[in-house]
């Protein structure tokens, strides 16, 4: 059967975890054929971004156009976007519809701590991209920047969820690990929010590993792959969850780099199969 199409709009990660690199293994891994428009090339690896080389806007704007002339969208992801100009593109080209869902991933600060979206694209997505997504996976430092909050604001996740809902689109706070949750069944909660509603939170064991460069780009690509299937929004955001889990346990044991290693982005060998 032909797979639905989900359009990647990200930028390169040369160390092969986070960016466009985890979102076609993902679409791939979920059953959707992967496009991808390159925003960025970044020098990166498991311990910083050395180097980024933005794409001008409209070579952006001629890779959209060229994939949405010829394939059939069932949903949109954007990740790391860079620049205001780039924002303002994506929010004009590909604005979320009830056929083509846009899941905005607001890329600002990789694992690592460099800065991949400076005030200027913090106000370009509040302006353009915003209003247009469907729904926006930020972090809790990112729901910060977006709200024009400090970055010791003690606003909790669930509220920082609630306030973004207001601007317009559904809202996916990931909280990662809590590091104040010493349960004996660790768990990481990530709030729910949809316009009008109260934020309801979706618990997820918590994985312990340092290896998880890459994991919101996975998770924002899983959340748009099966919106691309038909999931709600809800289901969609509980096997996204699901599949991220999955992935930091398989790649938990790993040593790759010096840094933060990367999610896993591979699967087993079938039963019997030879590498
Ligand atoms: N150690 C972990 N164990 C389980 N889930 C995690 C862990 N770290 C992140 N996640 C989950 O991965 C998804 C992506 O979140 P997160 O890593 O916070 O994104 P980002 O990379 O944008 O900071 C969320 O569902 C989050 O709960
Ligand atoms: C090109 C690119 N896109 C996105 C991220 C964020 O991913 P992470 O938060 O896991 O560092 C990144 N580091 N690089």
């Amino acid at each position: 059967m032909t797979p639905p199409v989900v359009l990647s709009v990200a930028g390169t990660d040369s160390g092969g975890a986070a960016g466009t690199a985890a979102d076609l293994t993902t679409f791939a891994a979920l059953a959707v054929h992967g496009a991808c428009v390159v925003t960025a090339v970044t020098a990166q690896d498991t311990t910083a971004v050395h180097a980024v080389h933005a794409v001008p806007p409209a070579v952006v704007a001629a890779q959209v156009d060229a994939v949405v002339g010829d394939l059939p969208l069932a949903a949109v992801k954007t990740g790391m976007l860079g620049s205001p100009a780039v924002v303002e593109v994506v929010g004009e080209l590909l604005p979320g519809t009830p056929t083509r869902p846009l899941v905005v991933d607001p890329v600002l600060v990789a694992t690592s701590g460099a800065v991949l979206g400076d005030a200027a694209v913090v106000a370009a997505y509040v302006d353009a991209l915003l209003p247009v997504a469907t729904v926006v996976t930020p972090n809790v430092d990112e729901a910060r920047a977006l709200l024009g909050r400090a970055a010791d604001d003690p606003t909790p996740a669930r509220d920082l969820a609630g306030d973004l809902a207001l601007l317009g689109p559904a809202v996916l706070l990931t909280g990662g690990p809590d590091p104040r949750d010493d349960a004996p069944d660790p768990c990481c909660t990530d709030w729910l929010a949809l316009p009008g509603a109260e934020p309801r939170p979706l618990r997820h064991p918590r994985v312990a590993t340092r290896n998880d460069h890459g994991s919101g780009c996975t998770y924002a690509s899983a959340l748009a792959a099966h919106l691309a299937h038909g999931a709600s929004l809800a289901t969609a955001a509980d096997r996204a969850a699901a599949y991220t889990t999955r992935q930091l346990v398989r790649s938990a044991p790993w040593r790759l780099g010096r840094g933060r290693g990367p999610v896993a982005h591979v699967h087993p060998l079938p039963t019997g199969a030879t590498p």
